[in-house]
């Protein structure tokens, strides 16, 4: 899939100013009059805030995971890290989209730091996001910078465009998975998968 939440290589950045004269025009558009006491702040605030949503567009994914671990001869079964908390927002409606990543993979030589898998789905999710392309981000890159037996991607999410506008429906949740190697091909491997992620979790177990 194209990496298509990158910023186009040709596009102008705006300057702050413009970005919060922006904010401005929104202010308007709803109905506010930005010159108001309370908003003066708003539009560079707003801009910060921007600045930390979209933190994934400076991160290069690949580069996370360079740093890995080879003495680890050992070690041939699946390594998951789950219940990993994101948040990213929604291209169609710029609303929040809240979620939970389980991310697997089956080593074949190299094992990579724990918490790159983590910062790997924040390069993705903070960015303008569908949740399928998400999933198959971090899926994808995992696959071709490890390259182990097989990479899979789990991701369970609430979409505010969802619950706060349009349809209404809290509560609605979308699930979607990228199963790759032998997570795919291999219905025993997918179901030892499957069976890690029903576990009771640490917090469940010491409750
Ligand atoms: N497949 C997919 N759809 C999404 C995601 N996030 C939001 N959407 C949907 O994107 C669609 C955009 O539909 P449009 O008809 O163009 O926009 P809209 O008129 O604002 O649609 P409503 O949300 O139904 O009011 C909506 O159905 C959203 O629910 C996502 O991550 N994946
Ligand atoms: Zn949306």
């Amino acid at each position: 899939m194209a990496d298509t939440s990158s910023p186009a290589p040709n596009t102008r950045r705006p300057t702050r100013e413009e970005a919060e004269q922006a904010v401005r025009v929104l202010l308007s558009w709803a109905g506010e009059d930005p010159e108001r006491e309370g908003l003066l702040d708003t539009p560079s605030r707003v801009a910060r805030a921007y600045e930390e949503f979209f933190q994934g567009y400076a991160v290069n994914p690949e580069e996370l995971l360079q740093r890995t671990f080879s003495e680890v001869e050992d070690y041939d079964e699946i390594v998951l890290l789950r219940d990993i908390r994101f948040e990213s927002h929604c291209e169609h409606h710029m609303a929040p989209i809240i979620g939970r990543a389980h991310v697997a993979y089956l080593p074949r030589r190299r094992v990579v730091g724990i918490s790159k898998l983590a910062r790997l789905v924040d390069a993705y999710a903070r960015r303008f996001q569908i949740q399928e392309r998400l999933t198959a981000q971090i899926a994808n890159t995992i696959d071709s910078v490890l390259q182990p037996h097989g990479t899979a991607v789990i991701i369970e999410a609430g979409h505010q465009c969802m619950t706060t506008r349009g349809v209404h429906r809290p509560g609605v949740s979308m699930v979607t998975s990228r199963m790759l190697g032998v997570f795919r091909e291999n219905s025993d491997t997918r179901k030892e998968l499957m069976a890690m992620l029903n576990r009771p979790t640490i917090g469940e177990l010491s409750a």
